[in-house]
């Protein structure tokens, strides 16, 4: 089978084009390299440089390749800037999902799996939060990643398509071996830019926000291993392929850990003293994301291997101790 994997040339779109070789699936990269390196991607793999809005583009792909699904990574999504800038993300996250939809809808391609957000539920009512849960984004981001998620569910009325939506909760680390990782530019999540104080990158990391309704008064998230939401993508196709139907699904590790716990965890991984400042809560933080993944246990036989912040923070720090400025390209 061939997939088509939009944005794999990014952080978690190239760790699952890794499992999709590994399961010997043939890929097809769809990425305009925004934010993705083409050195993220195995040589092997067949790179087409565009962009997800050019429908000239799409349907070449689409009448060159028999795809026979596609796993949907490319957006915009940084919080911050969605606030700043929203119609950027409706413009690269809602019409870049519509162009394709319209292109998988007009060549007969009839699986999808795309990826979601904690961000859907804004602040939650309460944790750990499941799929049924009150979706009320409290930005762009999120808004436009839910608008994906009702576009999807009329384009399977009309159009046949199934789905698996994801709603990743945090995602961090890299790949075993420490060949590709996290390199985002410019960077804005904890694990990575704690990482970078201990590289000597930067003097230091701002805590945002100490009095926070949580035990030691800073941010609580759900850290997940981006291998293990690599492995979530292989079992969404292979419930598509089964044919038993359409679906969304939270991934974390169902564990909550507070900013202030995610730095002495990596002080204690990477031996260095990693300096920190109190800094005012960022606009738009919920206090705790913490996921119940139970549906996705039970319905796609997920489970996850990294399930310490020791394990998911050490194979971060492998990739950055090794590649202290990233990828090359
Ligand atoms: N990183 C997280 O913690 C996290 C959490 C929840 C959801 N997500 C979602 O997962 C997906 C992947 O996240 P990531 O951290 O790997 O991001 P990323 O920025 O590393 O990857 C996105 C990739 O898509 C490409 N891209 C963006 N717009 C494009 C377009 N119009 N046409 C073609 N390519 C385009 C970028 O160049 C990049 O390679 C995103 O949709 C994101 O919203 C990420
Ligand atoms: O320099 C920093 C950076 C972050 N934080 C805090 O660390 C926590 C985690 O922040 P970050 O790593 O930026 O992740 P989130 O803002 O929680 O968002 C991530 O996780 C969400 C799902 O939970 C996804 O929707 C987003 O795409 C993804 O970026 C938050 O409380 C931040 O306030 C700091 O204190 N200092």
């Amino acid at each position: 089978m061939a997939v088509l994997v939009c944005g794999g040339a990014g952080y978690i779109g190239s760790h699952t084009v890794l499992a999709l070789l590994k399961e010997k699936v043939e890929v097809i990269v769809l990425d305009n390299l925004s934010k993705g390196h083409r050195e993220a991607l195995p040589s092997e793999v067949k790179l087409y440089q565009g962009d997800l809005r050019d429908e000239k583009l799409l349907a070449g792909i689409f009448i060159d390749n028999e795809i026979d699904g596609v796993i949907h990574f490319a957006a915009d999504s940084l919080v911050g800037e969605s606030v700043e800038a929203p119609l950027k993300y409706y413009e690269n996250n809602v019409y870049g999902s519509l162009s394709l939809l319209k292109a998988m809808a007009k060549h007969g391609v009839k699986k999808i799996v795309f990826s979601s957000t904690a961000a859907v539920y804004g602040e939650p009512r309460e944790v750990p939060i499941v799929e049924e849960s009150l979706t009320l984004p409290t930005n762009p981001y999120g808004e436009t990643k839910l608008a994906v998620e009702r576009m999807l569910k009329w384009a399977q009325e009309a159009h046949g398509i199934e789905f698996v939506v994801l709603r990743y909760f945090n995602a961090a680390g890299a790949e075993e071996e420490g060949t590709i990782g996290e390199d985002h530019s410019p960077e804005s999540h904890l694990i990575p830019l704690v990482l970078e104080v201990a590289l000597g990158k930067r003097e230091k990391i701002y805590i945002f926000g100490e009095d926070y309704p949580t035990e030691d008064g800073t941010c609580v998230r759900d850290y997940i291993h981006v291998m293990d939401l690599a492995d979530a993508h292989l079992l969404a196709l292979k419930r598509l392929q089964r044919g038993e139907g359409s679906g969304t699904y939270n991934l974390g590790n169902g564990k909550g850990f507070s900013v202030q716990e995610v730095i002495e965890t990596a002080r204690r991984i990477t031996g260095k003293p990693i300096p920190a400042e109190m800094a005012p809560r960022r606009a738009g933080d919920p206090a705790v994301l913490i996921a119940s993944s139970d549906k996705a246990r039970k319905e796609l036989g997920w489970t996850s291997q990294y399930d310490s912040l020791e394990k998911i923070i050490g194979t971060a720090w492998k990739w950055h101790h090794s590649n202290p400025y990233g990828f090359k390209s």
